[in-house]
């Protein structure tokens, strides 16, 4: 039997028509990005681009080029209100009767570029309910409110992984025909774990709480988890969120000592919201040691939050080492 197309996807699960135009632009732009990131060192586009984005981390020329073409894309489309990506200081406002805002994190794990290593695009729609002239408070809504969150990682198949609330699905690219087919359509995180992902170099600078809990993971079966957890790090979210979703886990970015005035590396609006999003859809959990990811008030684009997620049970373990 043929598989079921994303078109045919979103409109067999009754996505509304303008939310449609706003995913399959991201789908079409996503190809173009993969072309781009396959040609690699032929096409001249890996290594830095020479600027610092308004995070102050360095830019990669593929995080320019990604960025340039999603903002392309959006900017094309009628129902997209306006965008803020995490390589614009600002946001971008872009039809003023558009009912979406996106924002995107337009190549995650960019470190990862130069040794042909997963990277990935993530995105986010929001509804826009605000002034005719975007603002950034339009923006700063709670991830629960998402329309629409995905990814695209680009990995040896390019996969887009979607959520419009209703569950997730996973589409591969059928690089002959540029389209992307349903490959899962009900993904499920299962509630217990026995395989963690972290930044273990980071160890000494985080808080007591993650001390311990990374501690009894690595014990395994002789100490107090009663068990053995493999790891795994991809450094890139997008892929270490994938695997979690294929084959469950925990990941977690924590505060860490070294800036004690950042509540952590990982951005709120551009990666821990979408990919919260998917995975709560898929069972999981999402949270900070203090709350739910997805209930956060934002308080400014750029916003950046500790992330603990993954199999409902060990979120729920990992937060309570921090709460005791
Ligand atoms: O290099 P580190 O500290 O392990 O950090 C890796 C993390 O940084 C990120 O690469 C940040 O994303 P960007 O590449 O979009 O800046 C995450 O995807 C990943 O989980
Ligand atoms: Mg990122
Ligand atoms: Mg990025």
């Amino acid at each position: 039997m043929s598989k079921t197309a994303l078109p045919e996807f979103l409109a067999n699960t009754a996505v509304p028509a303008d939310l449609q135009s706003v995913i399959l632009g991201l789908a079409d732009v996503s190809v173009t990005i993969s072309q781009a990131l396959a040609k690699g060192a032929l096409a001249g586009v890996l290594g830095a681009a020479g600027a610092e984005n308004v995070q102050g981390e360095d830019q990669k020329k593929l995080d320019v080029i990604a960025n340039d073409l999603i903002k392309d894309c959006l900017a094309a489309i009628p129902t997209v209100r306006g965008l803020a990506s995490e390589e614009e200081p600002d946001v971008v406002p872009c039809h003023t009767n558009g009912n979406y805002l996106v924002t995107f994190d337009p190549l995650d794990g960019s470190s990862n570029i130069d040794i042909n290593s997963m990277v990935g695009t993530i995105f986010s729609v929001l509804p826009h309910s605000g002034s005719a002239t975007v603002t950034e408070q339009d923006f700063l809504q709670p991830g629960r409110q998402q329309a629409a969150a995905g990814y695209v990682l680009y990995g040896p198949s390019v996969m887009l992984v979607l959520s419009t609330g209703k569950g997730v699905a996973m589409f591969t690219l059928d690089q002959d025909q540029n389209s992307f087919l349903l490959t899962e359509a009900d993904v499920s995180i299962p509630a217990d774990a026995n395989e963690f992902a972290i930044n273990m170099s980071n160890q000494r600078h985080w808080t007591s709480g993650m001390q311990s809990y990374i501690s009894d993971l690595l014990s395994g079966k002789d100490g107090p988890r009663g068990k053995d957890f493999n790891m795994r790090w991809v450094a890139a979210m997008v892929a270490d969120v994938h695997r979690i979703l294929c084959r469950g886990g925990v990941f977690t970015y924590p505060w860490d000592s070294r800036k004690p005035e950042q509540a952590g590396k990982l951005r709120l609006m551009y990666e821990a919201n979408p990919m919260g999003f998917l995975v709560e859809q898929a069972g999981g959990e999402v949270w900070t040691p203090e709350g739910k990811i997805l209930d956060i008030q934002p308080e400014h684009i750029h916003q950046r939050v500790p992330v603990i997620l993954g199999a409902a049970n060990e979120v729920k373990v990992c937060v309570d080492y921090h709460q005791r």
